[in-house]
């Protein structure tokens, strides 16, 4: 693997196919043929200009017309003419595991959308056999909550299990293979690509360190049978169908990449006095907007950690955010729903709705002995965003949905003033 994050890479699979000193030579190595594949306008500033090269069998330019997609993925775009979103907090049991065989892209369902991005969960069994997807609309980042994914991509193989995630550059080309039963988040980026947050005062480590980001060196495979190739395209389906493998990419090189990241490896950073930090200390990835500090999409985890506050209510406080809370959980328990919110599971906080601990997790709170307590064995993780979520159709009318969600903020006991006596 080749580590570091947002790095000039260069790898190639057969010796020599990497043309040296140019990107497009009059004759490239053994008649491959170079493609650049960019993520950001040709003019974005160096610092955010993203690009690779790729030297292949064939060009992709040569492929039959797409007709839509007849499969059977509940990919969508968000229903905004036909119902208003609703501004209620919802929460989604566990998406249920596929009877019949279902590969990746059969199993995506759409939860909701916005102006940065859209939220699938997927729930499959099968792989992908002699078939590729990619989104013309946005970066892919996969979060597996359940089964490793084997995620074949033009640049390379990478795998993938709970607890790791991995992005795909928008455009790049893909195929995943499971090996049992699969479930995991997608959260789809059609904004600024995703990269390391500032850090600020925090210094120059900490959080999710650059060289624990890993893309995987050239792979192809010379394969020459129909192989279907399905894009997402403007929120709907297309596909195509070519005589040979996308993966045909012998050799590559730039700083447009497949990356894994290790969540376990996050530097957790927290309170050792007193108060309950903002969550943005545990911000993994960030797609910033034009707006300073204000990020269109925030890939935020809450892992394993110690709690040693003192004179502090430990878990989340009651709020009401003007960014939106988009959240999944991939293993465990999370500090601020005693019950409710399961592995697979998902919720959603729009801008301006009242949400916080339940009250069980309250009373048990305010209860607790203030001993250095470590929350283990839990990784849950929140899309933020500064743009509401709508809900599509399929969401708001599943029977996943819990429509008995608003309870667990019901028997709060009112607080009591002292009593004036004179
Ligand atoms: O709603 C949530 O559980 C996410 C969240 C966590 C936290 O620690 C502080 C604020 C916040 O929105
Ligand atoms: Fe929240």
């Amino acid at each position: 693997m080749l580590t570091g994050f947002g790095n000039h890479f260069s790898s190639e699979a057969v010796a020599g196919a990497l043309p040296q000193g140019r990107n497009s030579p009059q004759h490239v190595p053994f008649g491959l043929y170079a493609e650049q594949l960019s993520g950001t306008a040709f003019t974005a500033p160096r610092a955010e200009n993203r690009r690779s090269w790729l030297y292949r069998l064939r060009p992709t330019a040569a492929h039959p017309p797409y007709t839509p997609y007849a499969g059977a993925a509940l990919l969508r775009s968000a229903p905004f003419d036909d119902m208003p979103p609703s501004p209620n907090r919802l929460r989604w049991d566990a998406l249920s595991l596929p009877a019949e065989p279902t590969d990746f892209v059969d199993g995506l369902v759409t939860y909701a959308d916005n102006d940065a991005c859209a939220v699938h969960v997927y729930a499959a069994n099968a792989s992908m056999q002699d078939r590729a997807f990619f989104s013309a609309d946005g970066e892919l980042l996969i979060v597996p909550q359940q089964g490793a994914l084997d995620i074949r991509t033009e640049l390379g193989v990478l795998t993938v299990a709970p607890l790791q995630i991995a992005v795909i550059p928008r455009g790049m080309r893909f195929s995943v293979a499971v090996d049992g039963p699969a479930r995991g988040y997608v959260c789809e980026n059609t904004g600024a690509a995703f990269r390391l947050p500032e850090l600020g005062p925090i210094g120059s480590n900490g959080l999710a360190n650059p060289r624990d980001f890993e893309s995987p060196v050239a792979a192809f495979e010379d394969v020459e049978r129909p192989f279907e190739l399905v894009q997402k395209f403007l929120g709907a389906l297309w596909s195509t169908t070519l005589d040979h493998s996308p993966f045909d990419v012998v050799a590559w090189h730039g700083n447009l990449a497949p990356v894994r990241y290790d969540l376990t490896r996050f530097n957790t950073i927290g309170t050792v006095s007193y108060d309950h930090p903002d969550p943005s200390i545990f911000t993994v990835l960030t797609s910033p907007s034009d707006t300073p500090g204000t990020a269109a999409i925030d890939f935020v985890v809450f892992p394993p950690r110690w709690m040693v506050a003192e004179d502090t209510f430990r878990p989340p406080w009651f709020h009401r955010n003007v960014m939106s809370e988009f959240m999944g959980l991939i293993e465990g328990a999370y500090d601020a729903k005693a019950g409710g919110f399961v592995p697979g599971g998902a919720s959603l906080h729009n801008a301006m709705s009242s949400h916080g601990p339940d009250a069980a997790s309250y009373a048990q709170a305010i209860a607790a002995e203030l001993e250095p307590h470590k929350i283990e064995a839990t990784m849950a993780f929140m899309f933020e965003s500064r743009h509401v979520f709508r809900p599509t159709r399929w969401a708001t009318e599943t029977p996943l949905l819990q429509n008995d969600y608003d309870a667990c903020w019901q028997n709060f006991a009112k607080a009591q003033l002292p009593r004036n006596d004179r």
